[in-house]
């Protein structure tokens, strides 16, 4: 029953990921939602302490193998924190249940099935399943999210970049087809997998542009901002590595259509985001970077009118595995349930 306090079994999927691990972190201080499986592929019967030592005391259970008849006899809640393509195939398998599911992956975040092949190279889930899941974006689409069983949980970058614009885009003050999103993130972001791109020697004092003009999240960005716009938008969105474990930082610009002063424009995101306790405003002169939201939840916005270039530039920084990933999974977890969006959510974040 929405709203009620007994307590969801929940399962996570893709358990020795920095996801789960992520969502095991943050799942300990809530109250009504409590671990029951965590499922490993790779690594079933082994305790999550032999990948994760820190976990010790906290959560010493064996990593179990994924029955799904099990996971809809004995689990509300699943998360999904598994690479594109594995949530497509397994997703629809809950269908005949009352099983929620939160995808952490990019599987059915496009609606369109020919959008999915093109970006991931794979063929999409069922255009029913995509018809069905709702964008988690949880600030935007909370209503929706309040009603729905699946929800497809936003990328990191599409969180920040998002977050960071669609103020502004909805208010119509930006020429739509002038954005800019230059995105840096952690190597967190990629995953826990070994790759060359993230080996430190190749990421220690380096910063490193990668999938330029590929990258999937154009097609989210693009394809959300477009939604609230009422127009296809194309933005420019090129994505940078940077020496740091977590953080994920948009610095984006746009041509304004319509004069007004940073204070305004300040105004106009505080309001939007007024009964939205996870997005914080910074004043004037200020702008956020990626420590001031280290291992939380929020989104953290600045913004600056450029008078000698009518640019309007938007600062917007997330912890990409909190509000980038398993924060806003829980936080879409709270909104379905009926709880409090901010339980288990709403802490300091770590500085320094
Ligand atoms: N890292 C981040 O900042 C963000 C990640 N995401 C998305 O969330 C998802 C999880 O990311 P993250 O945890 O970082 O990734 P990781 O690579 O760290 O973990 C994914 C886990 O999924 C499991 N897995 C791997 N291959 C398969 C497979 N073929 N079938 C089933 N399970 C598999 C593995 O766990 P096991 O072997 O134990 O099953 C693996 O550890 C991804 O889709 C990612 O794109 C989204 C936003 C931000
Ligand atoms: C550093 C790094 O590689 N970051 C990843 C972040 C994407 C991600 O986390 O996953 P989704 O595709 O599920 O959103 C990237 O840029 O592709």
């Amino acid at each position: 029953m929405k709203g009620s306090h007994s307590v969801k079994n929940v399962a996570i999927i893709g358990g020795t990921g920095y996801g789960a691990v992520e969502l095991i972190r943050l799942l300990q201080s809530h109250r009504y939602m409590k671990i029951k499986q965590i499922i490993s592929h790779s690594q079933y019967g082994d305790q999550i302490t032999s990948v994760y030592p820190h976990l010790t005391e906290f959560y010493d259970d064996p990593m179990e193998e994924l029955n799904i008849n099990r996971l809809k006899d004995e689990i509300d809640v699943v998360f999904l924190a598994t690479p594109a393509g594995v949530a497509k195939d397994l997703v629809p398998q809950f269908q005949e249940s009352n099983v929620q599911c939160i995808d952490l992956s990019g599987d059915l975040r496009l609606h369109a099935r020919e959008a999915y092949l093109t970006w991931y190279g794979k063929e999409a889930a069922p255009q029913e399943i995509l018809d069905e899941a709702v964008y988690g974006l949880s600030e935007i689409y909370k209503e929706e999210i309040i009603k729905a069983k699946i929800i497809s949980n936003p990328g990191c970058f599409p969180t920040s970049a998002l977050l960071g614009l669609l103020p502004a885009v909805e208010h119509g003050i930006l020429n739509n087809q002038s954005i800019v999103i230059d995105g840096k993130t952690g190597v967190s972001g990629a995953g826990r997998k070994q790759s060359q791109m993230t080996h430190y020697s190749e990421t220690n004092e380096n910063v490193t542009p990668y999938k330029i003009g590929k990258h999937q999240h154009i097609p989210e960005i693009d394809l959300y901002l477009s939604q609230v716009a009422n127009e296809d938008i194309a933005t420019t969105f090129t994505t940078h590595l940077i020496p740091m474990t977590r953080g994920l930082l948009c610095t984006m610009y746009g041509k304004l259509d319509k004069q007004v002063s940073t204070p305004e424009v300040i105004d106009l995101y505080q309001s939007y985001y007024e009964t939205h306790p996870f997005v914080r405003i910074r004043e004037e002169g200020v702008f956020p970077s990626t420590k001031e939201v280290y291992g939380s939840n929020f989104c953290d916005i600045g913004l600056h009118v450029d008078e000698r270039t009518n640019q309007l530039i938007i600062g917007s920084a997330i912890d990409n595995l909190v509000k980038g990933a398993a924060g806003q999974a829980i936080q879409n977890a709270n909104l379905m349930n009926g709880w409090d969006e901010k339980h288990g959510l709403y802490h300091i974040p770590i500085f320094p």
